[in-house]
């Protein structure tokens, strides 16, 4: 039997959960969107997906006073996302002619690539034809503005220098090593290393390889290296190791101990290149006067006298003969007990190389190829396969065996005789 009273209190009840959902609805449909919204934010970061539209507001629609400059890839555009970070959006070129798909997928393994001394990539973005690369923001320019194009060389002093050594070597030993899938830089230079508001170097441009594969008509001469700074065994016969990027941070190395620009050195003096000069003052003693007279005050002989042999060791014409970066970075880290003597350097090649033949069945690397005869015993040749891991044997598999693939390649590590080490890991590929 339904009492007044308790008919009072069932109304006084649906009174006043009437009145309580209707507090809790809106608020419940607004937190329920909030939090798709949330999900929808959440998910595309982790996919590290950006909007067009929000990289048109960023950048105020790419407007040219937002515009740094304009590399081989394509133009370069300084933003800053709602939440106040800065970002550098890179407008990739039409010559990447990757589908959607590869690109994305290939953008989101370059984002995995995380380090200190690397320029994050933070995500990307698709729309239409355009592809675009969004990296953080590195404030101040690049190390060879700062060394070659600017009367600002006596800002970096020699202890700045010497930690910029250091920097460099900590992100390429990563990317060799490290790094989620391995990664042979293939264009280190003064140029991609971007120095930010604390002056710490950061490797940009890596990986971009990946993005623009080069077909059998297409000759991208732009991911390949640039001149005076490749290694010689990579623009002669295309064998392309860890090893040349070592080359390549030798020949940095020694343009920031003498503040001169291997490439514009060699124009000035017609008989030799920057790497000879350094040697020959090596070899007599006299390894001091090859310090920028700009910073002479604030160096420590020791520590020059260690980064020119270091520097030297980089950048011997035998590859096997060149340490590894993790070599180089413990060499860094502390007091060397010895230190083998250097031998004569390579000679560093131009981006204008001879394409030599390709044997049917290789892959090419950039302008170069792969030929049968160099499975060298340093051991860093091409290894064609997308699918196999590099086991971390040591064994580089002869390029007329593998299986032949226009999209991909990957690189056995360089694990040869004298100098190179195992891929500590085992099972990382090889990318560039
Ligand atoms: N993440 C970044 N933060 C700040 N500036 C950047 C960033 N990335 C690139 N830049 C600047 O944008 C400009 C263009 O860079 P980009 O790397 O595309 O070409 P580049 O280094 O000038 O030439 P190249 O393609 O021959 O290496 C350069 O001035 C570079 O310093």
């Amino acid at each position: 039997m339904v009492t007044k009273n308790s008919q009072r209190s069932n109304l006084g009840v649906t009174k006043s959960m009437n009145f309580f959902q209707k507090i809790i609805k809106p608020f419940k449909r607004s937190s329920n969107r909030g939090l798709e919204d949330d999900i929808d934010r959440i998910s595309a970061q982790e996919q590290k997906v950006f909007t067009f539209q929000s990289l048109v507001s960023a950048t105020k629609d790419f407007n040219p006073t937002h515009k740094l400059g304009e590399g081989g890839f394509g133009p370069v555009f300084k933003g800053r996302l709602p939440d106040g970070r800065e970002i550098a959006v890179k407008k990739l070129s039409q010559a990447s002619k990757q589908g959607d798909n590869e690109f994305v997928n290939e953008a989101k393994l370059l984002a995995k690539v995380q380090h200190r001394n690397v320029v994050n990539l933070w995500g990307y973005c698709t729309h239409g034809e355009d592809k675009l690369l969004v990296y953080e923001y590195v404030a101040n320019e690049s190390l060879d503005k700062v060394l070659f194009k600017s009367n600002r060389r006596s800002e970096i002093a020699w202890k700045l220098r010497f930690e910029i050594i250091t920097g460099i070597a900590r992100g390429l030993l990563y990317l060799h090593e490290d790094a989620p899938d391995c990664i042979i830089h293939r264009d280190i230079k003064a140029g991609n290393i971007l120095l930010d508001d604390k002056w710490v170097p950061k490797i940009a441009d890596f990986g971009m390889a990946r993005l623009y594969q080069e077909d059998a008509t297409h000759v991208n001469t732009r991911i390949a290296g640039t001149n005076g700074y490749m290694a010689p065994e990579y623009v002669m016969q295309g064998v392309l190791s860890v090893k040349a990027d070592v080359f390549s941070f030798g020949v940095v190395v020694l343009e920031l101990i003498s503040g001169q620009k291997n490439s514009s050195f060699s124009m000035r003096h017609a008989d030799q290149t920057l790497l000879e000069w350094v040697y020959k003052l090596y070899k007599k003693g006299r390894t001091m006067e090859i310090l920028d007279s700009e910073i002479s005050a604030s160096a420590d002989p020791e520590q020059v006298r260690l980064c020119v042999q270091i520097g030297l060791l980089c950048v011997q014409g035998d590859p096997r003969k060149r340490p590894t970066m993790r070599r180089v970075s413990l060499l860094l880290s502390r007091k060397p007990g010895h230190l083998e003597e250097p031998e004569h350097p390579g000679v560093p090649g131009s981006r204008h190389r001879r394409r030599t033949h390709r044997p049917t069945g290789a892959s090419s690397v950039g302008t170069l190829s792969t030929t049968g005869s160099r499975t060298d015993s340093f051991g860093s040749n091409l290894n064609t396969h997308t699918g196999g891991s590099n086991t971390g044997t040591g064994k580089a598999t002869p390029v007329s065996s593998r299986t032949p693939t226009p999209t991909r390649t990957h690189a056995t590590r360089s694990v040869g005789a004298a100098s190179s080490s195992s891929d500590p890991h085992g099972k990382r590929h090889m990318s560039y």
